[in-house]
């Protein structure tokens, strides 16, 4: 079963799986061997990812791997309306379609669950939420779930702290194989090729400002630089903000900031970044995109309330005329830039073949253990295996430990 917004999409839709499966090499092995050993018989799966190739290869290697697969978005303006027509001729149960208002949005979520899942996949934990809120009759029959991403993280952290949580949770978002490469080298590419994308603007020359210098903020500054930009970081945290300013980074308090910015990236997963007086002192012209999380870290009302019109001027680009007269460019409704903007793609294949390598196996690692009840992390394992899949896929060799190394590495009498 379906809901998608235009069928005939789907050749289109299957080409573009097709291309993302030649760049997910480790994906494609797992799938391969789950079509052989059937982990996922008779199990049901349901997700809130983004619906886009990728997300949907994911899909079909738990489909390949035995299970019943139903897919919807987890955020209203990501979904890529062909991939989820090829989806669907593919054999996946998805529900979901670009610009959902919330109704929508919701709807679609319970649409999956009306698949009773034995295993959740969720991307900023509104799955879980729902599940949690609404849907708690088929909270028993749930064995586990696997969270993509930061701020899901949290929220779910925050919720077990509380005696809230009724199931296990895997933090895929924490793996290694995760956050260093999907958070850092994902987010700092995928951003800048939406924004690019949408404005058709040149950054060398430009002042760039990131707020929040974690793992997607590091990947940000380390692109805006690469493509000639003068950044600035803002953060909270004193340890984060001297590690910018070591890696060649100017560091201020975001009042300062935006007074000289060209282009504003929040990454925080923090709300009211970019609030209140923020607006009046910007420069006339400033971009301003969200690469963290929902659309909260930009206060798009605040905007609202200081401005005499708003118009789309270009694709995914509103145009806020301030009272005094100056113009302020929100980008992607101040939503993930990289995914909500019409020109966003996510993440490279190759990035997201590791993101999904880690939730394939988190998956299955759910089903094989009685985890307990809480946020866990994906074990060692895991990681070590996707990272060594990943190399030798790259064609890279690396060395290993002798006998006499490991044997020195233990000691602790050998001295100078
Ligand atoms: N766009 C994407 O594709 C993508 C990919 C991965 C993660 N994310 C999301 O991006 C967000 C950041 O993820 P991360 O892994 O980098 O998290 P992180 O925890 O590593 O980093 C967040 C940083 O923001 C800082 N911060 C918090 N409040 C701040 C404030 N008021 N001003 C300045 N800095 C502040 C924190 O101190 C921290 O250093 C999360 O919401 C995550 O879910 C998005
Ligand atoms: N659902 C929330 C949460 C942030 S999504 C952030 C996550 O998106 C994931 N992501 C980034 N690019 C892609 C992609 O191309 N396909 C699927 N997921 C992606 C990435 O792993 C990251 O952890 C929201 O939309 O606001």
């Amino acid at each position: 079963m379906s809901k998608v917004k235009d069928m005939s999409l789907a050749p289109e839709g299957v080409r573009k799986i097709e291309w993302v499966q030649k760049h997910m090499p480790v994906l494609e092995h797992i799938k391969e061997e789950y079509l052989e050993t059937q982990p996922f018989k008779g199990i049901t799966i349901g997700s809130c990812l983004h619906l886009e190739p990728k997300t949907i290869n994911l899909g079909l290697t738990l489909m390949a791997g035995g299970a019943e697969v139903a897919m919807t978005g987890c955020n209203p303006l990501s979904t890529h309306d062909d991939a989820v027509a090829g989806a669907a001729d593919l054999g996946l149960n998805v529900y979901g379609w670009r610009e959902q208002d919330d109704e929508e949005y919701y709807q679609t979520i319970n649409m999956v669950l009306d698949h009773k899942p034995d295993i959740i996949i969720d991307d900023g934990a509104d799955m879980i939420m729902v599940l949690h809120n609404e849907r708690t009759e088929l909270l028993s029959h749930i064995k586990g779930a696997c969270e993509e991403t930061t701020t899901g993280v949290h929220r779910l952290q925050a919720m077990h702290a509380d005696g809230a949580l009724k199931f296990p949770v895997i933090a895929v978002n924490d793996a290694y194989t995760k956050y260093l490469f999907d958070n850092r080298y994902g987010t700092g590419q995928s951003s800048f090729d939406a924004i690019m994308g949408t404005t058709n603007m040149v950054i060398a020359g430009k002042t760039v400002v990131v707020c929040g210098y974690g793992w997607c903020g590091r990947g940000l500054a380390l692109r805006a630089a690469g493509l000639g930009a003068d950044v600035i970081v803002t953060e909270v945290d004193p340890i984060r903000a001297l590690e910018a300013r070591m890696d060649g980074y100017r560091v201020m308090t975001i009042r300062e900031a935006v007074k000289q910015a060209d282009l504003i990236i929040t990454v925080t997963g923090n709300a009211d970044i970019i609030c209140g007086d923020d607006f009046k002192y910007m420069k006339d012209g400033c971009m301003l995109a969200n690469s963290g999380h929902f659309n909260v870290e930009i206060n798009r009302p605040d905007l609202e309330a200081i401005s005499t019109e708003v118009k789309e001027v270009r694709e995914s680009i509103e145009e806020f005329t301030t009272k005094d007269g100056r113009k302020l460019y929100l980008l992607a409704d101040g939503r993930l830039v990289n995914l909500s903007a019409a020109r966003g793609q996510g993440h490279p294949a190759e990035i997201m073949d590791m993101s999904f390598a880690v939730q394939a196996l988190s998956a299955k690692h759910i089903l094989e253990n009685d985890l307990p009840v809480g946020v866990t992390k994906a074990p060692d394992e895991i990681d070590y295996n996707v990272a060594t899949m990943k190399l030798k896929a790259m064609g890279i060799e690396i060395d290993s430990l002798t006998d006499k190394q490991k044997a020195y590495m233990a000691n602790w009498q050998e001295g100078t």
